[in-house]
Formats: structure tokens, C-alpha cells, sequence
């Protein structure tokens, strides 16, 4: 059996990034969950779905044509043979998505399909060799993948996590961007917060918080969790 790396954490505390580093300097696959509730988004919108009609998200996105590119170095998202990968970053997905994202049959779904991959590289029985993964989202410590062998909280100050996505988004953290990126981190974390608990451990969980860290120093201590966990 190989290792599983579980992350969660909520918008901005810098899983994916940390997460790809971390799955990069240990060999291991690396599953953005958040990429597919994102992709899911873009699917709906591009198909015409009225977010709003729950039970009609929920049949689109059982149909939903997604591969998950799992090289951390290159960690591509095609739907129906299409990248979307840049797309699915976009405001008007960032804007869209608790929407998706709180709708419980999709969370089901999405569920079973991040457990497969996650089985695949874990290299589970009747899967051919994985090797091994890191899987970062929201609710990988606690629904997805609560059997991971290390399962980390990453969080961060609200003011840290906010001049990290302004700086991301508009290329600055002055008050400007930081207030134009109010609305994806913080109002869509609450959104997020009503189907799924990502601001405290639950046990067994080892909260970093990188307020104070660097990017290195926050690789640095998720792969010592790591180490003196698996
Ligand atoms: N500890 C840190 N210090 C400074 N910047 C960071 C840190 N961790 C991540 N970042 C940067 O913050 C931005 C958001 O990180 P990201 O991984 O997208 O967060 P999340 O996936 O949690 O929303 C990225 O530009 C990333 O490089
Ligand atoms: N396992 C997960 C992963 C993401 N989500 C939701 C939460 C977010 O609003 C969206 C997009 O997640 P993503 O990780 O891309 O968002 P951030 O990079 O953290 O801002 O999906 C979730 O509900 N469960």
C-alpha cells in the first residue's frame, strides 16, 4: 500500500500549491478536488443548466465527461476532451461555485469519483500499482478520504488568505484588490461552510497554519507532518 496524503483547508490558506509541492518532492500523484467542483461549474453553465434547479445540477453532473490530470507538475482538467484548466479559474466560476458545491446529490457524486481515483493511486485492491497521493479540497480529511495515512488542515489568518488570492488575481494586495477579492474567499467560504466543516481539525487532523510561513517554510512543515506521521 502506498501513502495518502489528505488537505483541507478553506480559500487561499494555500493547499493547492502547497499541496503540488508537496505531492512533487515526495513522487506522489496530486487530486485538486476543488478543480472538479470547478469543473462541474463550468459543465453546468456551458450546457445551460439553471444553477439554481438542484435536481438538474445534480443529473448534469453525473453526466459530467471529466478527466483529472493527477502529474502534479501538470495537473491538467479536460471536459469532454476539452482543457478547461484555465477557465475554471475564472471570477464568474469562482463567483458560481459554492452553488454547486452545496448541493448535496452533486457532493455525492464528486465524492465517488475523488475515492476512485484516490483508490487508484492509493493502489487499493483491484487497482494495478499506484503511487500514492496527495488529494486536497475541503472535506478529504473528514468524508473523502477520513483512512488517509497523514490528513493536515492547512489554514491562515482571513487578512493573510486574501492578499494571497488578491496578489493571485490582480497581481497586487493593495486595499483595492484585497477588497475585490472579498467575495470569492470569504463570502464563498461561508457558503461552502454550510454543507462542510474546514476551519478546525477533526481528530487525528494536524492543523498548519501558514500565516506567519512563507511558501517554502509551508512546504516544509506539511512535509514534516508527513514524516513523522506515516
Ligand atoms: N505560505 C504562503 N505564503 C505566501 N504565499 C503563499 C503561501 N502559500 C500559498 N501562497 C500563494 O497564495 C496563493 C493562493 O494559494 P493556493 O494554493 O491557490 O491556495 P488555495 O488552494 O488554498 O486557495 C498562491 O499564489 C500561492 O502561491
Ligand atoms: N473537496 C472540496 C473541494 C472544493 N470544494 C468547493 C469549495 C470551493 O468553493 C470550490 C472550489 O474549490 P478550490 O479549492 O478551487 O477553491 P480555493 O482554491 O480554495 O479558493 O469547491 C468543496 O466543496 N469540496
Amino acid at each position: 500500500m502506498t501513502l495518502v496524503v489528505a488537505i483541507d483547508g478553506p480559500s487561499g490558506s494555500g493547499k493547492s500549491s502547497v499541496s503540488r509541492a508537496v505531492a512533487r518532492e515526495l513522487g506522489l500523484a496530486y487530486l485538486d478536488t476543488g478543480a472538479m467542483y470547478r469543473a462541474a461549474t463550468w459543465w453546468c453553465l456551458h450546457t445551460g443548466v439553471a444553477l439554481d434547479d438542484a435536481v438538474a445540477v445534480a443529473a448534469e453532473v453525473r453526466r459530467l465527461p471529466l478527466a483529472m490530470g493527477v502529474d502534479p507538475s501538470a495537473p491538467a482538467v479536460t471536459v469532454g476532451g476539452t482543457d478547461v484548466s484555465a477557465e475554471i479559474r475564472e471570477t464568474r466560476i469562482s463567483e458560481a461555485v459554492s452553488k454547486v458545491a452545496t448541493n448535496l446529490d452533486v457532493r455525492e457524486e464528486l465524492r465517488l469519483r475523488q475515492r476512485a481515483a484516490i483508490d487508484a493511486e492509493r493502489g487499493a485492491d483491484g487497482f494495478a500499482g499506484g503511487r500514492g497521493v496527495v488529494a486536497e479540497g475541503r472535506d478529504i480529511t473528514t468524508v473523502v478520504a477520513p483512512d488517509a495515512d497523514v490528513r493536515v488542515l492547512l489554514t491562515a489568518s482571513e487578512e493573510a488568505r486574501l492578499a494571497r488570492r488578491a496578489l493571485d488575481v490582480h497581481g497586487t494586495a493593495d486595499a483595492t484588490a484585497v477588497e475585490a477579492t472579498r467575495d470569492q474567499v470569504l463570502r464563498r467560504d461561508a457558503d461552502d461552510s454550510t454543507v462542510v466543516q474546514f476551519h478546525v481539525a477533526a481528530d487525528g487532523v494536524v492543523t498548519v497554519d501558514s500565516s506567519h510561513l512563507d511558501f517554502e517554510q509551508t512546504v516544509r512543515a506539511v512535509l514534516d507532518v508527513v514524516a513523522a506521521r506515516a
